[in-house]
């Protein structure tokens, strides 16, 4: 995958912590230190540029360390970073907690994770085929 990355300094190249992370953090990439305030959303600059094959797709997903600990969650999860988007990539962040919350450039505000999709093409039809659930959901079988 090609990557753009405009503050390799302070923000180098995003990659796996472990051997088998199944996600690479994201860094703020920053001028000045924001504050979210209780129950305020922003949108976060990362300074990183991608061009996703087709037929993949990135998630940008929460730390779960930043929710735990100061109600720090991506608003959108998962958001989705399409193939053909080549603008910055950027991260929705809400603070659920009721204390303030800051970032500095550089920080760690979530992950990516970079995952196989297919594309679908529907075939109209008046009548679907009947399953045993049928249009049975949102607990139908039972909460425990
Ligand atoms: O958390 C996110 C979600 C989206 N994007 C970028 C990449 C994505 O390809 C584009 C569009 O995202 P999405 O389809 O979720 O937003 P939309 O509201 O449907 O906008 P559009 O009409 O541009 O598709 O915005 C981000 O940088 N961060
Ligand atoms: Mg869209």
């Amino acid at each position: 995958m090609q990557i753009k990355v405009i503050n390799q300094s302070t923000n180098p190249t995003p990659s796996y912590e472990t051997v088998a992370s199944a996600g690479m953090d994201i860094r703020a990439f920053l001028e000045d230190t924001v504050v979210i305030k209780p129950f305020e959303r922003q949108l976060i600059p990362t300074g990183l540029f991608m061009e996703i094959p087709v037929g993949y797709e990135v998630q940008i997903r929460p730390r779960s360390g930043l929710a735990l600990k100061h109600g720090i969650t991506v608003l959108n999860s998962p958001g989705t970073i399409d193939a053909d988007y080549r603008g910055e990539v950027k991260v929705l962040l809400i603070n659920l907690s009721d204390k303030h919350f800051e970032i500095n450039n550089g920080d760690r505000i979530a992950q990516m994770i970079v995952a196989k999709h297919e594309q679908a093409g529907w075939l109209e039809v008046e009548v679907l085929s009947t399953t045993e659930r049928g249009a049975g959901g949102y607990g139908h079988t039972g909460l425990q």
